[in-house]
């Protein structure tokens, strides 16, 4: 029988469907792994904020977790919003027996501004579970906590990757430039070479949940067996397709279309 690639996402809900969850299972199908999630907070969201938030119990993230991790074999998973320090143990507790590459997406503050996590628990995220990451994909303003360094330039952000892995202990590190001006220009760091990924930027305000989606990209084609770089090459490209095909749906940031490299095929 063909062996299935399964991704699971640990991360929190987005009832309009264009971040968290919604977002990673939407990227995992089509990239075409299996996709599996446990829910941390459910969250009222939308494309103009954040209006509520709230945490499912502990023993019901640890029940998921088990749930899945004693049923089914993970090829490849995923962190996004986690809330609170007691969330990060009950997780960090798990994590050692999912052997599986780790993509941690350092999730701080939405699209639209509102905080996600709770400030006290940003160290912990970085002290706790940075160290078991094979990679970690923080944009500009999460990669300045968890460097506690300014970045300014591309320097500063390939500095910054650096931090993350020497010092702090990432298996690896993408910092991503959404956040600058200029091209879309995202710097990875693997613990012996840097690499660049560009792309054009485009000229949108719906770029709700690019950075979900991003991450899930790469998590799914980690699990089907590509390495590092390609995993990467490979999610850039599905993310930069998502968001020059994204959708102007409610009033905000509208979310990216997550079916934009099917059509990308179709029109080949
Ligand atoms: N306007 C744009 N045009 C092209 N690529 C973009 C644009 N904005 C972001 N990107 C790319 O999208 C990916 C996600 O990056 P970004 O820095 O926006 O993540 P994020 O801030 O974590 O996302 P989120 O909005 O979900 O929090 C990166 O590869 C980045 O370079
Ligand atoms: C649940 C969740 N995770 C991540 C983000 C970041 O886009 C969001 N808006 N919501």
């Amino acid at each position: 029988m063909e062996k299935v690639a399964t991704a699971l996402t640990i991360a929190g809900t987005d009832p309009s469907g264009g971040a968290g969850i919604q977002a990673d299972l939407k990227t995992f199908q089509e990239v075409q792994s299996y996709g599996m999630s446990v829910i941390t907070s459910v969250v009222a969201q939308n494309t103009t904020g954040v209006q509520a938030i709230h945490h499912v119990p502990l023993e019901m993230i640890e029940q998921q977790l088990d749930a899945v991790i004693s049923d089914i074999p993970i090829l490849a998973f995923k962190t996004g919003m986690i809330a609170n320090i007691d969330m990060m143990k009950v997780i960090a507790e798990k994590i050692p027996q999912i052997r599986a590459p780790y993509v941690m997406d350092p999730v701080m503050v939405a699209t639209s501004g509102d905080a996600l996590i709770e400030a006290k628990a940003r160290d912990f995220l970085r002290e706790r579970l940075l160290p078991f990451t094979s990679l970690v994909t923080p944009n500009i303003p999460e990669a300045e906590f968890l460097t506690g360094e300014k970045i300014d330039s591309t320097d500063d952000m390939k500095r910054a990757t650096v931090v993350l892995v020497e010092r702090f202990g990432a298996g690896a590190a993408l910092v991503k430039g959404g956040h600058m001006e200029g091209e879309a220009t995202d710097f990875l760091y693997d613990g012996s070479s840097l690499h660049s990924f560009s792309s054009e930027r485009i000229d949108t305000k719906n770029t709700h949940g690019t950075g979900c989606t991003y991450s899930a990209a790469i998590t799914a084609y980690l699990s089907q067996g590509l390495n590092l770089y390609e995993a990467v090459k490979a999610g850039k490209h599905f993310v930069t397709a998502a968001i020059a095909d994204s959708f102007t749906l409610g009033s905000g940031h509208g979310p990216t279309n997550h079916w934009a490299i099917r059509k990308e095929k179709v029109k080949q």
